[in-house]
């Protein structure tokens, strides 16, 4: 695993140095590619050489108990299997022992480490029984572990190989996921009119537009508005820096509540790919608990073996004599080997990321997996997480004779044009749609939970929730606001000073899978529960068609943060989400899930995104949770109890009863134990729930 980890950073170092080199992605692909292709081409190399090498050494080998009708074995023959023997140790031993050397360079002895001093010792006392037998002629003749150690080295080289294997195919899964991720900036051109490119074709000099909770697409210089940016991703910095016109903001930092345009200065390799490629990068890399068992379980063994050998080297000396007592401390060391053990997490881990990765989910943070068995609720958000957010105009009132509904939605559209808010993009496109024109808002800023606020020819607007008027005293028509509200539409008001002007009532779809979702959360016994931002009438209706009984609206960001704590207090808390008020919740949450679709900052807080936004698969999520925790479970157990059984049968400790486990038969068992645990991590599956 250490060996693994080595080469995962060889990859980083190659990913950066593309990064560096090139501007976009696909070079960066490719890059990796050949660098996957190196590597594996090394490993697969040198399994089959060392595989060739193996063939006669069997042959040429006396091997105890077994008579074979083939065996060569002529005068002189144990020096040709001596020096075929020394070249399979140097050439096919080598990545073993550099990983050894890496890892007691950490000080954390491990899997390379007893691979290394299994056949280092087996090594060293074959060459002795050579030397020994040929130019001493002792009697008893003394055996030799060229056998034993050359098809040792075979299975690890084999191991690790496929390990290699599954682990990059995993690796290249999610490096294709991580492009489905929105990548693109909005520009906004001479004429006036914002648009979106990607991120590929964006251009230094360009204006972008950057929305409330939106991350900076690049390297840019503030043109107008101000806003404060969370620069912690890029600087580690965690306080927000406030940023005002001519400050330069770094591309991958995200923004505040604030919208702002800004002129690109700097493209392509800046911030917020190297984003991308973090969170992707990160996703193949971070390592759960039970992977970091699965190492300390090795570090352990090391110990253990090296203990028991040493004991039993001991022992041996003095009831019997050396001729005995090397055997068997040479037999612990290799029996040692937790190779089972080694590859026991690592297949599951990639056969589940490679799930993962095909099913739409990025996993950020594999420790949420482990949390799913002790799931009780499941906390979501209304709009973008069970309905589209894909939000129609059904109602333009004017509540003022001053103002026409066509200035009303003139005046909305201003304000929108700076807000990542799903019910901003109906407004602008009811706007465009009848074809009217207007320039955007100055000083515009969210105030989340609550509304849109800008400056349009010199007097300040707000877009708001009806809390706001509630919380101003500012007097509506409540009978009017029920009966839109019951036919499930989100209400805004638009307000100037005390002056309410006009009311616009947006609705939207419920997700195909949403009601899916909810009956099957119910059916594994976690409880589904809605918090929303939107009014009581709108998130009831959309609860009632969905199945959750238990509904909690007008939440402002931390109303709902406070309410993931208190579910805390009974039980292990799924959040899902989409926006940037559901940020601090995905955060707080045990498992944090962001929908893909939805804000920069959701995706940044969250443990798993589903990239296709699909409700239906949190449910594979959960599924894949449960059955991968259980098959890392399972296969600790294989790997770990290989070791623990066959240590103090290679000790001897059966030897008073008369058995004692012979080397050749404990690498056997060992191959097994490691088939075992790479078929067992390979029958992992994922049932279709769609
Ligand atoms: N940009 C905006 N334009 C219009 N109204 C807004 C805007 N931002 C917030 N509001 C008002 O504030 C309310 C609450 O918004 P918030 O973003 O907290 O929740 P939501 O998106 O409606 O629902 P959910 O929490 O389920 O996603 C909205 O229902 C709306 O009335
Ligand atoms: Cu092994
Ligand atoms: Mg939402």
């Amino acid at each position: 695993m250490k060996e693994h980890e080595m080469m995962t950073h060889d990859h980083m170092d190659q990913m950066d140095m593309a990064h560096g080199d090139h501007m976009n992605m696909n070079d960066m692909d490719m890059d990796m590619g050949d660098g996957h292709m190196m590597h594996m081409g090394n490993l697969k190399r040198k399994f089959w050489v060392s595989l060739i090498l193996t063939i006669p050494i069997i042959l040429m080998s006396p091997m105890m108990g077994v008579t074979l009708p083939f065996q060569l074995t002529f005068p002189g023959s144990d020096w040709v299997v001596a020096i075929l023997g020394t070249i399979l140790f140097i050439y096919g031993g080598a990545p073993f022992f550099s990983g050894a050397k890496a890892e007691l360079q950490m000080k954390q002895p491990a899997m390379m480490t007893l691979i290394t001093m299994g056949v280092g010792v087996a090594y060293i006392y074959s060459i002795y029984a050579v030397i020994a037998n040929d130019l001493f002629h002792v009697t008893p003749m003394v055996n030799n572990f060229f056998w034993e150690l050359s098809t040792l080295i075979v299975i690890m080289l084999l191991g690790h190989w496929i390990e290699m294997n599954t682990v990059m195919n995993a690796g290249s899964a999610v490096d294709a996921l991580g492009k489905l991720l929105p990548q693109t900036a909005h520009v906004v051109d001479d004429a006036g009119t914002t648009h979106d490119v990607s991120l590929n074709d964006l251009q230094v000099g360009q204006i972008v537009v950057v929305r409330a909770g939106e991350q900076i697409p690049a390297d840019a210089t503030i043109v107008t508005g101000t806003s404060a940016v969370n620069e912690s991703l890029v600087t580690g910095e965690a306080a927000a820096v406030k940023k005002v016109t001519g400050d330069q903001v770094i591309g991958g930092s995200v923004n505040g509540t604030g919208t702002f345009t800004a002129k690109v200065t700097g493209t392509g390799d800046s911030g917020y790919l190297a984003q991308v490629m973090d969170l992707i990068q990160n996703a193949k890399n971070a390592k759960s608990t039970s992977e970091n068992l699965a190492d300390r379980v090795a570090g352990w063994l090391f110990y253990a073996a090296l203990f028991v050998g040493i004991l039993a080297f001991l022992i041996w000396l003095t009831v019997a004599n050396l001729a005995v007592a090397l055997p068997v401390a040479v037999a612990v060391f290799v029996i040692a080997c937790p190779h089972a053990l080694g590859l026991a997490v690592p297949l599951v881990v990639a056969r589940s990321t490679a799930l993962a990765a095909q099913n739409g989910l990025l996993i950020r943070n594999r420790n949420a997996m482990e949390d799913v068995k002790h799931l009780k609720f499941a906390l979501m958000d209304k709009t973008g997480t069970l309905t589209m957010g894909h939000f129609q105009v059904n109602h333009l009132i004017s509540l003022d004779q001053d103002y026409s509904e066509e200035t009303i939605l003139r005046l909305l559209a201003s304000l929108e044009s700076g807000s990542s808010h799903p019910l901003a993009t109906g407004i602008l496109s009811a706007a465009k749609a009848q074809q009217i024109t207007y320039t955007a808002a100055t000083d515009t800023h969210q105030e989340t939970g609550m509304g849109q606020f800008g400056t349009i020819d010199d007097i300040t607007y707000g877009v708001v929730a009806v809390s706001y008027l509630e919380q101003h005293h500012l007097t509506y028509d409540q009978a009017q606001f029920k009966t839109l509200a019951a036919e499930g539409n989100s209400l805004s008001y638009l307000v100037t000073g005390d002056r309410v002007l006009g009311l616009v009532a947006e609705g939207d779809q419920i997700k195909p899978n949403a009601q899916h979702l909810v009956s099957e959360l119910k059916r594994q016994g976690i409880t589904p529960v809605m918090l929303t931002g939107d009014n009581q009438e709108t998130a009831n209706k959309v609860a009632h068609a969905v199945g959750i009984e238990d509904v909690q609206a007008r939440l402002l960001p931390e109303d709902k943060e406070r309410l993931v704590q208190q579910y805390q207090a009974s039980g292990k808390v799924l959040f899902i989400g989409d926006g940037v008020n559901d940020a601090p919740s995905l955060a707080r949450a045990d498992i944090g899930m962001a929908i893909g679709s939805g804000t920069d900052v959701a995706i940044e807080s969250a443990d798993i995104i589903l990239v296709a936004s699909d409700p239906a698969d949190v449910i594979q999520f959960l599924d894949l949770a449960r059955a991968t925790t259980r098959k890392m479970t399972e296969n600790l157990w294989w790997g770990a109890g290989y070791n623990l059984i066959a240590i103090p049968l290679a000790a001897g400790i059966l030897a008073p009863i008369g058995f004692m486990l012979d080397p050749m038969v404990g690498a056997v068992i060992m191959s097994l134990s490691t088939v075992i645990v790479a078929i067992n991590a390979m029958t992992l599956k994922l049932k279709p729930v769609k």
